[in-house]
């Protein structure tokens, strides 16, 4: 594996105070976030909205949910593809994850939560709930203050309307004195927005210019990353970020990645195209594109998005 240089990965806080749209603060803010996404395709959020009361209680229900037996867990499936549980994985042995879809309704952690925990687990069901509503939260402002950078936030309230969240639960082991460390392989989510929270363990690395740069736990803080379908979306001027984890502890790694996604059609804003920028990708259906993703075509792709609807 490439060698993890120290350079560090853009950092914006979004936590100050009275950080209101329309405020100078906001704007100011708004101009970082748009800067660290076009030139690395990520940052890392300072976010305090969610407490740290909070961050330590998922870290428990995550080691809660992960002990159940294995039987149990290959209950969580679905007809999406990875939206599901995925373990013991010859080429990944390190990983597991489980997913919820819908995670910021009652009935999308209730339908998870019934099948991990018959007899109920309601207070899984309420901690999985509020963390994930606050991170989409989160999400719902980085998205706004992209749409409004580019000065197309009159297409924001449709593009929110079709938004929807799948939630991965995602524990890793260390390896063992034999094994390799690759926690997870280097790929680019296909979503919208993704953002990674490393509940416990650092490990998260992305790639800029050809090198690996790890993403440094700081407190209260989530990592943004660009997917696939933002790319298309802004016309290239925000690219897709490779990212990949690396396991150097010897301990178990937790993490939370929040995606978003559409059900609809990702336009691509005319505001974005003109004469210095081409259009790049044609308007795509964001489902279609995750099927194709699927195909033996687009996964051997090394950018799907280009083969599916680059211009
Ligand atoms: O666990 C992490 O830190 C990253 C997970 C990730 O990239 C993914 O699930 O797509
Ligand atoms: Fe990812």
């Amino acid at each position: 594996m490439g060698a993890v240089t120290p350079h560090k990965i853009p950092v914006v806080d979004l936590s100050i105070e009275n950080m209101k749209p329309g405020t100078s603060a906001w704007y100011s803010v708004r101009k970082d976030v748009q800067r660290a996404l076009e030139e690395c395709g990520c940052f890392v959020a300072v976010y305090d909205k969610v407490p740290l009361e909070l961050h330590k209680t998922m870290f428990a229900k995550l080691e809660e949910l992960f002990n159940l037996p294995h039987d149990t867990k290959i209950k969580n499936t679905s007809d999406k593809p990875h939206f599901g549980y995925y373990g013991q994985i010859s080429i990944l042995p390190l990983y597991e994850c489980m997913g919820i879809d819908n995670p910021i309704t009652k009935e999308g952690i209730e339908s998870f939560t019934n099948l991990m925990w018959p007899a109920g687990n309601e207070l899984f069901s309420e901690n999985v709930l509020s963390y994930s509503s606050m991170v989409a939260e989160l999400d719902q402002m980085v998205q706004r203050m992209i749409f409004e950078s580019y000065g197309v936030d009159k297409y924001l309230e449709p593009h929110k309307e079709s938004t929807y969240y799948l939630l991965r639960l995602i524990k890793y082991r260390p390896p063992e004195a034999n094994e390799n460390n690759l926690g997870f392989r280097a790929h680019n989510d296909k979503g919208f927005t993704a953002i990674v929270h490393q509940i416990y363990g650092e490990g998260l690395e992305i790639e800029k210019d050809g090198e690996w740069i790890l993403c440094e736990l700081l407190p209260n803080s989530f990592v943004i990353l660009a997917g696939d379908a933002l790319m298309g979306w802004s016309n290239g001027r925000i690219r897709s970020v490779k990212h990949r984890v690396t396991m150097n502890t010897k301990e178990m790694r937790f993490s939370t990645a929040l995606f978003a996604f559409s059900t609809g059609i990702i336009q691509i804003p005319e505001e974005l195209v003109d004469d210095q920028n081409p259009l790049r990708f044609k308007s795509f259906d964001h489902q279609k594109f995750l099927r194709f993703f699927e195909t033996e075509e687009g996964r051997k792709a090394d950018s799907p998005l280009q083969v599916y609807t680059g211009v």
